[in-house]
């Protein structure tokens, strides 16, 4: 039976059980037309698409998350317990908050800090802490090393706020040696965690808060090749 949710509808394609997740559906295109083979779209329900393919032989979907962790939670809530998605692989662009992070570095988010209430859910007597999966992160820095691609490990915050109205929220982020600001890892880290499957967020610094530097919406739709081509090989 084909399975669909009111934001996924199949059409019995699988979902490979590894998946890259950009926010942009067009990257998600990106990468399906450049790197993957045998392409076939499993979902283009509000245009959020979704594709299935192989790379180097090996199954692997890729699929757009909107922006935003309302967003995020929804796709990778249904990838998980509906799809059976067991390795989900956030390819994200940050804004660096760092001065020695440069335009097109790559970050492996190991935990992600968040100022969204996405775990008031759980009822839990204290604070989480969303956390990258080892096995994921472990791999994803072998592969990089493998690469010759620097990669900068490290604390990232998922922020409910694009355009914050208080210009010093960030620096105090910024103090605890956060390294960049995404919108989304929080909410995967944490519905993976709550289903035991894997999750990791690649970033590609787009833009840095300190010295103004910024890329075009062309390049952060198609340019971000390292951290695709480390995510990629994540395929099992
Ligand atoms: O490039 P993506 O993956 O969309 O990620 C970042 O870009 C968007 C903001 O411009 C947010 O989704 C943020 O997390
Ligand atoms: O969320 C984001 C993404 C890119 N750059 C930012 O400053 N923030």
């Amino acid at each position: 039976m084909s399975k669909s949710t009111p934001h996924i509808k199949s059409d019995n394609i699988k979902i490979a059980e590894t998946i890259l997740l950009p926010g942009d559906p067009l990257r998600a295109k990106y990468i399906a037309d450049n790197f993957l083979e045998n392409v076939v779209q499993f979902n283009g329900v509000r245009n959020m698409l979704g594709f299935t393919g192989a790379y180097k032989g090996k199954e692997i979907s890729v699929m757009g998350t909107g922006m935003g962790m309302p967003s995020m939670g929804i796709y990778s809530w249904e990838l998980i317990n509906v799809f059976g998605v067991k390795n989900l692989i956030r390819v994200g662009s940050c804004g660096a908050l760092q001065e020695n992070l440069k335009l097109y570095d790559v970050i492996l988010g190991i935990g992600a800090s968040t100022n969204s209430n996405y775990a008031s859910q759980y009822e839990l007597p204290g604070t989480y802490a969303p956390t990258a999966s080892w096995k994921l992160l472990e791999k994803a820095k072998k592969i990089a090393d493998e690469k010759n691609i620097d990669v900068h490990i490290g604390n990232i915050l998922s922020s409910d706020i694009f355009y914050n109205d208080n210009p010093d929220a960030i620096k105090k982020w910024m103090n605890m040696g956060v390294l960049g600001v995404e919108m989304e890892a929080a909410a995967l880290y944490m519905n993976a965690a709550r289903a035991g499957v894997n999750a990791l967020c690649i970033l590609t610094v787009s833009d840095n808060i300190l010295t103004q530097e910024e890329t075009t919406p062309e390049e952060r739709q198609t340019a971000f090749t390292k951290m695709m081509e480390i995510a990629l090989e994540l395929a099992e």
